[in-house]
């Protein structure tokens, strides 16, 4: 049985495999900056967020349709549950949909289909998360955020994503005011490369649930104790980290030193076709490279349901599995 866990730091647009750009830009009829799948694939090394942002946002250009929105959902999802997924949080970009001129509606309604699709073939349970470029302007971000209300799409809550310095989050108090005021989860990428003052902001400012990567709490000691005392969950991302460049090797990542801080620690994916593989891979370079124990391991899958905004009943559900594999190990 593979470590039951949730999957809360997971972009949509991220998880496009090479394959199914091409097999979309081929029926969409997309022209792509590529001579084949192999000059593709070649492009997969980065220096930097921004080396990665600009490759993703070429690529997710071939999602045209609601059946293209479903069929990634549901492709996602299958890679999901074989790495041990059994709740998702799933982040998409819609300012990365919407400026090419494709409606609100049909991305919500293409990803919903794939997410419903997922519940019944392989129980994955799941919420939907609007994520808010902060390299495009706030007053953009606030707009498209009162068009999802008022339409009434289906989404349960909003984060904050793309090129993080340069654009810290108190540039987005007012977009996260009205998400809170009406009633939906926020979260926000803090700390990913961005300096520790931007999770000062995420919390104080954006009054954020949970940060996004975080990694960079460790060079703030009063950050660190503030994040334990309120048991602030941050979502780690151990392969996007080193493929991103955010720490220099694997072996230099912080996660054990965070978890024996005593911080609320959980294990994700992020980009999952683009950093190397899904949850199991980032789970396995936190067991071999990092040197984490079963204990350390069910305690990152226990914090990954705690953290999750699911209800109190499937939580328990869900943590009930992750003991048993406790047991088991
Ligand atoms: N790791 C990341 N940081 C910021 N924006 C992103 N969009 C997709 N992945 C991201
Ligand atoms: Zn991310």
């Amino acid at each position: 049985m593979k470590l039951p866990v949730a999957e809360l730091h997971i972009h949509l647009e991220g998880t496009l495999e090479p394959d199914m750009i091409m097999e979309l830009a081929a029926k969409n009829s997309i022209e792509l900056p590529y001579e084949s799948i192999e000059d593709l694939k070649a492009r997969y090394s980065f220096t930097n967020l921004q080396s990665f942002l600009d490759l993703l946002y070429t690529n997710l250009i071939v999602l045209r349709t609601s059946e293209d929105f479903q069929q990634a959902t549901v492709a996602y999802l299958e890679n999901a549950q074989r790495s041990g997924v059994r709740h998702v949080e799933l982040f998409f970009d819609p300012q990365a949909h919407v400026e090419r001129g494709l409606s609100l509606a049909e991305v919500v309604a293409g990803i919903r289909a794939g997410l419903a699709e997922g519940e019944e073939r392989w129980g994955i349970t799941h919420k939907l998360i609007a994520c808010f470029w902060r390299h495009a302007p706030a007053s953009d971000a606030l707009e498209l955020l009162q068009t999802l209300v008022e339409e009434k799409h289906p989404i349960d809550g909003i984060g904050l994503d793309s090129s993080e310095i340069g654009f810290p989050p108190s540039l987005f108090a007012k977009v996260y005011d009205y998400a809170r005021e009406h009633g939906l989860h926020v979260v926000a990428h803090a700390g990913e490369e961005g300096p520790a003052d931007y999770i000062w902001q995420a919390l104080d400012l954006l009054k954020v649930e949970r940060i996004d990567h975080g990694i960079r709490c460790v060079e703030d000691r009063t950050l660190v104790r503030r994040l334990v005392a309120e048991q602030i969950p941050l979502t780690v991302c151990p392969l996007s980290n080193v493929r991103l460049r955010a720490v220099d090797s694997i072996h230099a990542h912080p996660l054990p030193q965070m978890l024996e801080m005593g911080l609320n620690v959980s294990v994700h994916s992020d980009d999952p076709a683009y950093f190397g593989g899904y949850m199991d891979a980032n789970i396995a370079a936190a067991i071999k490279p990092l040197g984490l124990n079963a204990a350390q391991l069910a305690q990152l899958a226990r914090n990954s349901f705690n953290s999750s905004f699911l209800d109190e009943a499937t939580k328990q559900k869900y943590l009930a599995e992750v003991q048993e594999w406790a047991d088991a190990h």
